[in-house]
């Protein structure tokens, strides 16, 4: 049967080259190539169906995850897939997994925190999946609070051993994924006890079940957490709880890049800062920041091919109702995503950059930027994945009633992703932690020079009092303009924390107090950080018919939807005048039209397959009602034409003969 394009006409509106976009949005022909590949090799695959993954009980949901990493696994041996392949497949598979935990984080806590020789000890099994780890940090009792770890590894010099204990029952392991049915071994966190003095927090390779029958190790309770929320989503993850109880590990099994014990039980602390032991976290959130955009570009996928399919009102003379993508209202709620999306793209590939810059200046002992380092980390991640879990829930309203069906996908992408807010560092913790940066930072103005992203306050003179020169609505398009309102506010609103702390004679007791103005300002740090990087992108050679002017358009509507959604700081710091304000609006309203032929295009760019996407509602094609249709009627629910329980529980009530007064 021929395959109709009901989306071909949005198609034939675009003004720019979709297939260059397509690989500025990878990063580059190779990894467009790969992705592109990749994808097809996995949606053409049977074995990584996904379809019914609502319908499962936990128990089948489970299963059918291993199974679905098993055959993962199997593929990528049999077809001697590149480390760089297995990733790009584990990705398009699209199942949350103990994998994402052992590839994710256990190796990469031994690769950063591991000696050489305990590198090349358990690397190659980790690479091999001889063994299965997991990241066991977080406890009952305690998660943002790491210090307050209450689990104990306290050196025996008799045996040259470390026993691992749980001393209490909110020092029981809790959360932490893949430990609940499969991990073999276990990055577990425990205060370090030598000598009876405790040195603080480190980690310690600890196996949990045996090799042989997959039975708990003497000492090790383990199991599940239990369900969490959505149907579906991270449920096909076992996130799990772990007592320990006087557990005996080797002495050579604590992760001794940062800190060592000698056989001989003295401690001893290596010239690297202590905070590299939380090395794990800063990498980590720097992944999640690179995934929020393809978490936010897909949900933004499903509703902008829906909003140019679906039409309400507006019909004229028996003619075509209108397209609910023409709405203002639809747009002024939906454009900003695509952009965000875009946006976080870009600062995604940024912060991977600051990443290895960082890393390599560590292997060189220079820790100069990890502070820096640590507060963008921190503060993308919880900017990013904010904005990504808020928006694909508006992605869902968007799409009105349909978009509350599983079939259009959203529903278990909110859930599978709104755990990023809190996993990996509760959002608000972790701007406290950008905060803290940025009043060291004040503080220090005129003994130390800002650099970096924090550069712009070596102008802090200049930005408390500049005037902004925007006088009629296009020159809102002049990024001078748009950079020096955003540098103004974010600078103004640090100082003015700062001015407020020094009111306090306790500074620990200021920053309490202060704390939710505090989030602010670091908000307004990390928007600056998006937005400067945005700008400096569009600054480089972009080949490609059309596709810079489209990019332009995209960062102007993220910055200055950003200026309007948050007036209130930019008109209380008197970085810009209602008039300003109102400006921005015009020019608002004026690129959502000029994005709005694109939008189509500017979605397509993403190449994601409809396998991928797994929403009726954002299929390529656009063709949603004839598969909304069918798709209602393959619900277990419909198997039977009369349901189970009928006459159980319907007859019944309907043949009842009551008598009563009132009746
Ligand atoms: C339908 C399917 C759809 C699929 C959709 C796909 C989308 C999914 C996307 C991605 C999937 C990814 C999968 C991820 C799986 C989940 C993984 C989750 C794992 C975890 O959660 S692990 C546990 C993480 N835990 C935390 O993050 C805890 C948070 N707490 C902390 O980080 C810290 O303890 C703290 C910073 C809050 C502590 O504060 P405090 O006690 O004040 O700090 P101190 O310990 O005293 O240290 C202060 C000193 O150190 C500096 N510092 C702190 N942290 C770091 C660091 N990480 N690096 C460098 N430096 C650090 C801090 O600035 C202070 O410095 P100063 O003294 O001021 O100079
Ligand atoms: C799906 C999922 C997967 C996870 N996977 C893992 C894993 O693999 N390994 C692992 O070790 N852990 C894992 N975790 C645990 C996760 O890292 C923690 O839940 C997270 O760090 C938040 O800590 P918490 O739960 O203690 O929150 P809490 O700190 O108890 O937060 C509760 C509330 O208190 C507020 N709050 C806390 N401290 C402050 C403060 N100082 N100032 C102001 N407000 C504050 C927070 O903002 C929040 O609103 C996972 C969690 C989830 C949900």
């Amino acid at each position: 049967m021929e395959r109709v394009d009901h989306l071909a006409h949005e198609r034939n509106k675009s003004e720019f080259d979709v297939d260059a976009m397509k690989i500025v949005w990878a990063g580059s022909p190779h990894a467009f190539e790969l992705s592109d590949r990749i994808s097809k090799l996995v949606a053409s695959d049977p074995g990584f169906r996904k379809d019914n993954r609502t319908m499962l009980s936990r128990k089948d949901l489970f299963k059918n995850t291993l199974r679905k990493a098993a055959y993962a696994w199997k593929t990528i041996v049999d077809l001697h897939l590149s480390e760089e392949e297995a990733a790009k497949l584990r990705f398009y598979v699209d199942e949350p997994a103990y994998t994402d935990l052992h590839w994710g984080m256990f190796v990469p806590a031994i690769k950063g925190q591991g000696t050489d020789e305990q590198q090349q000890k358990w690397l190659p099994l980790a690479y091999k999946m001889q063994i299965i780890g997991c990241y066991a940090q977080t406890e009952l009792g305690h998660g943002s609070n790491v210090q307050g770890l209450e689990t104990t590894a306290t050196f025996d010099p008799q045996t040259d051993e470390f026993i691992i204990h749980s001393p209490t029952l909110t020092s029981s392991k809790w959360w932490p994924g893949g430990l609940g049915k499969v991990a073999t071994h276990a990055i577990a966190y425990a205060r370090l006890i030598v000598g009876g003095r405790d040195y603080g927090v480190n980690g310690f390779i600890v196996q949990l079940r045996s090799l042989e029958d997959h039975s708990p190790l003497p000492g090790i309770t383990v199991g599940d957490i239990g369900m969490k929320f959505g149907n579906g989503a991270y449920n096909t993850m076992d996130n799990g709880v772990l007592q320990f109880d006087h557990v005996r590990i080797p002495r050579d099994q604590m992760l001794m890049r940062v800190s060592q014990v000698t056989r001989e039980g003295k401690y001893k602390q290596s010239d690297v800062p202590r905070q590299l032991v939380y090395g794990t976290m800063v990498y980590v959130r720097q992944t999640i920041v690179a995934d929020a955009s393809c978490a936010l570009s897909r949900a933004v996928c499903i509703a902008t091919r829906y909003s140019a399919v679906r039409r309400q009102f507006g019909s004229q003379n028996g003619g075509p109702e209108t397209q609910v993508i023409d709405y203002k209202t639809q747009q002024s709620r939906l454009f900003p995503l695509l952009a965000s999306a875009y946006a976080f793209r870009f600062i995604g590939e940024w912060l991977k950059w600051l990443y290895t810059d960082v890393t390599q200046r560590l292997q060189a002992n220079d820790f100069s930027t990890l502070p820096e380092a640590h507060a963008c980390t921190a503060g993308l991640k919880s900017l990013t994945t904010t904005a990504t879990a808020d928006g694909i829930e508006e992605c869902r309203k968007l799409c009105g009633g349909h978009g509350y069906l599983c079939s259009s996908g959203l529903p278990e992408l909110f859930a599978v992703y709104v755990p990023a807010c809190t996993y990996e560092g509760d959002n608000t913790v972790l701007l406290l932690q950008v905060a803290r940066f940025l009043m060291k930072t004040v503080s220090q103005l005129g003994v130390k020079k800002p650099v970096g992203t924090i550069g712009y306050m070596t102008r802090v003179d200049h930005l408390m009092q500049c005037r902004c020169g925007v006088q009629r609505a296009e020159d809102w398009l002049n990024p001078s303009a748009l950079l020096e309102a955003f540098e103004a506010r974010a600078a103004r609103m640090s100082v003015a924390c700062a001015q407020n702390l020094s009111n306090f004679d306790n500074p620990e007791e200021g920053f309490a107090e202060l704390s939710a103005d505090l989030v602010e300002a670091a908000v307004a740090h990390c928007q600056l950080i998006i937005v400067s990087k945005f700008i400096e992108k569009l600054q480089q050679e972009i080949p490609g018919k059309g596709v810079k002017q489209q990019l332009e358009v995209l960062c102007n509507i993220y910055t200055l939807f950003l200026l309007h959604k948050h007036q209130g700081d930019f008109l209380s710091t008197g970085c810009i005048t209602p008039k300003h304000a109102s400006l921005a609006n015009d020019q608002l309203r004026s690129l959502y039209s000029q994005v709005r032929p694109n939008a189509i295009a500017l979605v397509d760019a993403f190449n994601y397959t409809d396998h991928f996407l797994g929403s009726i509602l954002g299929c390529y094609d656009g063709n949603v009602y004839p598969k909304l249709y069918e798709a209602a009627w393959e619900d277990p629910l419909n198997d039977s034409v009369v349901p189970d329980g009928y006459h159980q529980y319907i007859r019944p009530l309907l043949k009842q003969q009551i008598r009563t007064a009132r009746l």
